[in-house]
């Protein structure tokens, strides 16, 4: 009711400043008021994966949080896991400003952030002072290389945050599919990504055996390609697939003043393709890793489509900022009711019901 009214004059203001105040006030929330404001968790919607609990599906996309660790704010806002990052070795500013674009017609953000972090050091102190009663979910820590970094050396820097911040993170994301770092995507090719997915699982699984390492693939591959990063990341030991980063796509939005403006699109508009994206990771791991699902999760039948297609966690970002403060709650509940509707009793029993005959539960 309140929202929709503070979220107009919000949508007047610049849209880093209102990040920027929106991480100020998360900060501020004492642990005692996150663990009071954050829904009940619902039975039915927990998830068991990689070896970590969750109390529901629905976790905050990296790029909100870039280090900063807002932990208690963002947790009460009834998120089951945060994604911190993208981190990279060195601090960064980012690219220019202005970098990041609401399109309030399309429910849809452009950004061309580039990776603006204060750098592992900084996350990892931070994370450090943190009470480990702040840790309301697990905390994912996702991982990038430094803008200057070519990428014949990205593999130093990957590796450099592994070392330092696995021991803060309940898992770790390598992400080489954000689209405004320069040549970054690249690394999805097959050699490229075979060599820096053994090199990071084999670092972390000498300091941390049975951590989880997850890749984070763009929506924009080929059907083919999209195979093969699945492939590669399963047999280089990926623990599973974060699907899917911002798209380059401006489907949908052509006609929008904003289109023309380079960055990655998220929302609304990037909804079909990550879940079709979803749908083909999941076909294509057959159960060997889950597949967290991304992009344009907008509200609760948004998640169950990805649930349905073969997500097992999925993450949002643009919908926080399109539904506020409430919006995990809502998600929550509405998955709730449509477990309800199609009669599975557990969400888990939905993963993947779109690719078994009669689109049912699965078998046993
Ligand atoms: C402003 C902004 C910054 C982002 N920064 C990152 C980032 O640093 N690392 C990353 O892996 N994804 C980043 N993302 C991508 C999101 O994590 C997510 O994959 C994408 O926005 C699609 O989800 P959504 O439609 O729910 O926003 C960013 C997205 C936005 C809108």
């Amino acid at each position: 009711m309140l929202w929709p009214a503070l979220r107009s004059v919000l949508f007047q203001l610049d849209p880093e400043r209102v990040h920027h105040l929106a991480h100020w006030a998360l900060h501020r929330v004492p642990l005692a008021v996150a663990r009071a404001r954050r829904p009940a968790p619902i039975p039915a919607l927990a998830v068991r994966c990689m070896g970590l609990d969750f109390d529901g599906p629905v976790g905050l996309a990296a790029g909100f949080d870039k280090g900063d660790v807002a932990l208690p704010g963002l947790f009460g806002l009834g998120f089951s896991h945060v994604e911190i990052g993208t981190i990279t070795p060195r601090p960064q500013p980012g690219n220019d400003r202005p970098r990041l674009f609401r399109l309030p017609e399309h429910r849809a953000l452009l950004n061309r952030m580039g990776f603006n972090n204060e750098g592992m050091e900084a996350c990892a102190r931070r994370l450090a002072a943190l009470p480990p009663a702040a840790r309301l979910g697990p905390v994912g820590i996702n991982v990038g290389k430094n803008k200057v970094t070519p990428n014949e050396d990205a593999a130093a820097d990957y590796l450099a945050c592994i070392e330092r911040l696995h021991p803060y993170a309940d898992y770790l994301v390598v992400n080489i599919s954000s689209p405004n770092t320069p040549g970054l995507r690249q690394l999805q090719e097959r050699d490229a990504l075979d060599r820096l997915l053994r090199a990071c699982v084999r670092h972390l699984a000498e300091r941390a055996p049975g951590k989880p390492l997850l890749v984070k693939l763009a929506p924009d591959l080929s059907p083919e390609a999209l195979d093969e990063a699945v492939d590669v990341a399963i047999a280089a030991g990926a623990a599973g697939i974060v699907a899917t980063n911002t798209t380059l796509s401006r489907a949908g939005v052509e006609r929008h003043p904003r289109a023309a403006e380079a960055g990655g699109l998220s929302g609304a508009p990037l909804e079909r393709l990550a879940t079709d994206v979803v749908r083909r990771c999941y076909a294509r791991a057959a159960g060997r890793v889950p597949i967290v699902g991304v992009g344009g999760v907008m509200d609760a039948e948004g998640a169950y489509a990805k649930i349905r297609a073969g997500a097992t966690l999925v993450q949002a970002y643009t919908g926080l900022i399109y539904g506020g403060p409430g919006f995990v709650g809502r998600v929550n509940a509405g998955l709730a009711r449509l477990l309800e509707r199609d009669e599975f009793s557990t969400l888990s029993d939905a993963i993947g019901a779109d690719h078994r005959q009669g689109g049912g539960k699965a078998a046993g």
